[in-house]
Protein backbone atom coordinates (compact mmCIF):
# COMPACT_ATOMS: atom_id res chain seq x y z
CA UNK A 1 0.00 0.00 0.00
CA UNK A 2 2.10 3.14 -1.19
CA UNK A 3 -1.35 5.32 -1.71
CA UNK A 4 -0.41 8.82 -0.09
CA UNK A 5 -3.58 10.08 1.11
CA UNK A 6 -4.25 14.11 0.14
CA UNK A 7 -7.75 14.77 0.35
CA UNK A 8 -9.05 18.64 1.34
CA UNK A 9 -6.42 20.01 3.72
CA UNK A 10 -4.69 16.79 5.25
CA UNK A 11 -1.18 16.38 5.04
CA UNK A 12 -1.51 12.53 4.20
CA UNK A 13 0.53 9.54 4.21
CA UNK A 14 3.85 10.56 3.10
CA UNK A 15 5.53 6.99 2.28
CA UNK A 16 5.23 3.42 4.01
CA UNK A 17 4.24 2.80 7.56
CA UNK A 18 8.04 2.67 9.04
CA UNK A 19 7.64 0.05 11.88
CA UNK A 20 11.54 0.18 12.93
CA UNK A 21 11.62 4.15 12.80
CA UNK A 22 8.47 4.12 14.93
CA UNK A 23 10.26 1.62 17.53
CA UNK A 24 13.13 3.79 17.87
CA UNK A 25 11.08 6.48 18.14
CA UNK A 26 9.16 5.11 21.43
CA UNK A 27 12.76 4.13 22.20
CA UNK A 28 13.39 8.03 22.56
CA UNK A 29 11.23 8.55 24.56
CA UNK A 30 11.21 6.36 27.11
CA UNK A 31 14.54 7.77 27.62
CA UNK A 32 13.65 11.25 27.30
CA UNK A 33 10.77 10.70 30.28
CA UNK A 34 13.75 9.17 32.56
CA UNK A 35 12.94 5.13 31.88
CA UNK A 36 15.26 2.61 31.30
CA UNK A 37 14.32 1.19 27.75
CA UNK A 38 16.04 -2.04 28.59
CA UNK A 39 14.12 -2.84 31.75
CA UNK A 40 12.15 -6.03 31.96
CA UNK A 41 8.73 -4.69 31.37
CA UNK A 42 9.39 -2.19 28.52
CA UNK A 43 11.83 -4.54 26.08
CA UNK A 44 9.12 -5.18 24.20
CA UNK A 45 7.34 -1.49 24.83
CA UNK A 46 9.02 0.05 21.70
CA UNK A 47 7.86 -2.87 19.08
CA UNK A 48 4.32 -3.06 20.75
CA UNK A 49 3.60 0.94 20.39
CA UNK A 50 4.85 0.87 16.79
CA UNK A 51 2.26 -2.25 16.03
CA UNK A 52 -0.13 -0.18 17.85
CA UNK A 53 0.43 3.14 16.06
CA UNK A 54 0.18 1.34 12.80
CA UNK A 55 -3.01 0.18 13.49
CA UNK A 56 -4.73 3.35 14.59
CA UNK A 57 -3.54 5.52 11.68
CA UNK A 58 -4.08 2.69 9.31
CA UNK A 59 -6.76 5.18 7.61
CA UNK A 60 -3.92 7.15 6.60
CA UNK A 61 -3.34 4.01 3.64
CA UNK A 62 -7.23 3.77 3.09
CA UNK A 63 -9.41 5.69 0.95
CA UNK A 64 -13.51 6.13 1.01
CA UNK A 65 -13.91 4.97 -2.57
CA UNK A 66 -13.04 1.56 -0.93
CA UNK A 67 -15.08 1.07 1.68
CA UNK A 68 -18.17 2.62 -0.14
CA UNK A 69 -17.86 -0.18 -3.29
CA UNK A 70 -21.17 -1.80 -2.15
CA UNK A 71 -24.13 0.45 -3.45
CA UNK A 72 -27.39 -0.80 -4.57
CA UNK A 73 -30.18 0.79 -6.19
CA UNK A 74 -33.58 -0.09 -4.23
CA UNK A 75 -34.99 3.76 -5.25
CA UNK A 76 -35.70 4.77 -1.82
CA UNK A 77 -35.09 8.21 -1.51
CA UNK A 78 -35.85 9.00 1.75
CA UNK A 79 -33.03 9.97 5.04
CA UNK A 80 -30.85 7.38 6.06
CA UNK A 81 -29.90 7.20 9.49
CA UNK A 82 -27.17 5.03 11.27
CA UNK A 83 -26.93 6.42 14.66
CA UNK A 84 -24.32 5.74 17.72
CA UNK A 85 -21.00 4.75 15.53
CA UNK A 86 -18.58 3.98 17.88
CA UNK A 87 -15.46 6.25 17.07
CA UNK A 88 -12.24 5.81 18.60
CA UNK A 89 -9.30 8.92 16.89
CA UNK A 90 -6.13 10.56 17.67
CA UNK A 91 -5.62 14.12 18.26
CA UNK A 92 -3.40 15.96 16.01
CA UNK A 93 -2.06 17.96 18.02
CA UNK A 94 -1.30 15.75 21.46
CA UNK A 95 -1.74 12.14 19.84
CA UNK A 96 -4.00 11.32 22.41
CA UNK A 97 -7.28 9.64 22.17
CA UNK A 98 -10.75 11.25 21.52
CA UNK A 99 -13.31 8.83 21.59
CA UNK A 100 -17.22 8.82 21.75
CA UNK A 101 -19.74 8.49 18.90
CA UNK A 102 -21.15 9.59 15.36
CA UNK A 103 -24.39 10.05 13.88
CA UNK A 104 -24.12 9.79 10.21
CA UNK A 105 -27.34 10.06 7.64
CA UNK A 106 -27.96 11.26 3.96
CA UNK A 107 -30.46 11.51 1.86
CA UNK A 108 -29.80 9.23 -1.31
CA UNK A 109 -29.62 10.35 -4.97
CA UNK A 110 -32.01 10.71 -7.15
CA UNK A 111 -31.08 6.99 -8.80
CA UNK A 112 -31.76 5.51 -5.40
CA UNK A 113 -28.31 4.62 -5.08
CA UNK A 114 -27.83 3.74 -1.59
CA UNK A 115 -25.04 1.92 0.39
CA UNK A 116 -24.21 -0.90 2.48
CA UNK A 117 -25.59 0.14 6.44
CA UNK A 118 -21.96 -0.77 7.84
CA UNK A 119 -20.04 1.22 5.06
CA UNK A 120 -20.89 3.99 6.95
CA UNK A 121 -19.28 2.62 10.09
CA UNK A 122 -16.72 1.97 7.73
CA UNK A 123 -16.19 5.18 6.07
CA UNK A 124 -16.36 7.05 9.95
CA UNK A 125 -13.30 4.68 10.69
CA UNK A 126 -11.33 5.46 7.67
CA UNK A 127 -10.90 8.97 8.65
CA UNK A 128 -10.87 8.45 12.56
CA UNK A 129 -7.72 6.34 11.71
CA UNK A 130 -5.64 9.41 10.70
CA UNK A 131 -4.12 12.33 13.26
CA UNK A 132 -7.19 14.15 13.27
CA UNK A 133 -9.03 17.55 14.96
CA UNK A 134 -12.84 16.54 15.04
CA UNK A 135 -14.33 19.15 12.83
CA UNK A 136 -11.96 17.71 10.17
CA UNK A 137 -13.22 14.20 10.57
CA UNK A 138 -16.62 15.68 10.58
CA UNK A 139 -16.29 17.50 7.17
CA UNK A 140 -14.88 14.23 5.84
CA UNK A 141 -17.25 11.95 6.79
CA UNK A 142 -20.24 14.21 5.17
CA UNK A 143 -17.77 15.50 2.04
CA UNK A 144 -16.92 12.22 1.04
CA UNK A 145 -21.00 11.17 0.96
CA UNK A 146 -21.76 13.57 -0.76
CA UNK A 147 -19.36 13.36 -3.72
CA UNK A 148 -18.86 9.38 -3.36
CA UNK A 149 -22.90 8.53 -3.14
CA UNK A 150 -23.97 11.81 -5.01
CA UNK A 151 -26.45 11.92 -1.35
CA UNK A 152 -28.69 14.96 -2.11
CA UNK A 153 -28.49 15.80 1.19
CA UNK A 154 -25.96 14.93 4.48
CA UNK A 155 -25.65 15.07 8.18
CA UNK A 156 -23.00 14.29 10.08
CA UNK A 157 -22.76 14.89 14.33
CA UNK A 158 -19.51 13.71 16.42
CA UNK A 159 -19.82 14.16 19.87
CA UNK A 160 -16.25 13.32 21.44
CA UNK A 161 -14.44 13.28 24.74
CA UNK A 162 -10.70 14.37 24.02
CA UNK A 163 -8.05 13.12 26.18
CA UNK A 164 -5.97 16.21 26.06
CA UNK A 165 -8.85 17.67 27.73
CA UNK A 166 -9.14 15.42 30.18
CA UNK A 167 -6.01 13.61 31.15
CA UNK A 168 -3.53 16.90 30.87
CA UNK A 169 -3.98 20.53 30.31
CA UNK A 170 -7.10 21.98 31.32
CA UNK A 171 -8.32 18.50 33.19
CA UNK A 172 -12.13 18.35 32.42
CA UNK A 173 -13.03 14.94 32.23
CA UNK A 174 -16.40 14.34 31.37
CA UNK A 175 -16.73 17.63 28.62
CA UNK A 176 -18.29 16.54 25.15
CA UNK A 177 -17.38 18.42 22.19
CA UNK A 178 -20.01 18.17 19.35
CA UNK A 179 -19.40 18.68 15.42
CA UNK A 180 -21.55 18.84 12.72
CA UNK A 181 -21.96 18.96 9.30
CA UNK A 182 -24.56 19.54 6.87
CA UNK A 183 -24.75 19.27 3.17
CA UNK A 184 -27.36 19.66 0.64
CA UNK A 185 -31.40 18.94 1.14
CA UNK A 186 -30.60 18.62 4.76
CA UNK A 187 -29.60 21.90 5.22
CA UNK A 188 -33.33 22.85 4.71
CA UNK A 189 -34.78 23.74 7.92
CA UNK A 190 -37.76 21.22 8.48
CA UNK A 191 -36.06 18.45 6.68
CA UNK A 192 -32.76 18.95 9.02
CA UNK A 193 -34.78 19.28 12.27
CA UNK A 194 -36.43 16.02 11.63
CA UNK A 195 -32.84 14.62 11.36
CA UNK A 196 -31.57 16.38 14.15
CA UNK A 197 -35.12 14.92 16.40
CA UNK A 198 -34.24 11.42 15.05
CA UNK A 199 -30.42 12.04 16.10
CA UNK A 200 -31.38 13.30 19.69
CA UNK A 201 -34.08 10.64 20.48
CA UNK A 202 -32.42 8.13 22.65
N1 LIG B 1 -10.64 22.66 17.42
C1 LIG B 1 -10.09 21.57 17.93
N2 LIG B 1 -9.16 21.70 18.89
C2 LIG B 1 -8.63 20.57 19.38
C3 LIG B 1 -8.98 19.29 18.97
N3 LIG B 1 -8.24 18.41 19.68
C4 LIG B 1 -7.48 19.13 20.51
N4 LIG B 1 -7.70 20.45 20.35
C5 LIG B 1 -7.15 21.64 21.01
O1 LIG B 1 -5.95 21.98 20.41
C6 LIG B 1 -5.42 23.05 21.22
C7 LIG B 1 -3.92 23.07 21.14
O2 LIG B 1 -3.55 24.21 21.86
P1 LIG B 1 -2.05 24.65 22.17
O3 LIG B 1 -2.11 25.91 23.01
O4 LIG B 1 -1.27 24.68 20.90
O5 LIG B 1 -1.50 23.41 22.99
P2 LIG B 1 -1.46 23.18 24.58
O6 LIG B 1 -0.52 24.15 25.22
O7 LIG B 1 -1.14 21.74 24.79
O8 LIG B 1 -2.95 23.53 24.99
P3 LIG B 1 -3.80 23.08 26.25
O9 LIG B 1 -4.54 21.81 25.85
O10 LIG B 1 -4.78 24.20 26.48
O11 LIG B 1 -2.90 22.83 27.40
C8 LIG B 1 -5.99 22.80 22.60
O12 LIG B 1 -6.85 23.87 22.90
C9 LIG B 1 -6.79 21.50 22.44
O13 LIG B 1 -7.94 21.46 23.28
C10 LIG B 1 -9.96 19.20 17.96
O14 LIG B 1 -10.34 18.11 17.51
N5 LIG B 1 -10.49 20.35 17.47
ZN1 LIG C 1 -5.27 17.13 21.82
Amino acid sequence: MTNPVTLDGHEGAIGEFDEKRAENAVRELLIAVGENPDREGLRETPARVARAYKEIFAGLWQEPEEVLTTTFDLGHDEMVLVKDIEVFSTCEHHLLPFVGVAHVGYIPATSGKITGLSKLARLVDVYARRPQVQERLTTQIADSLMTILEARGVIVVIECEHMCMSLRGIRKPGAKTTTSAVRGQLRDAATRAEAMSLIMAK
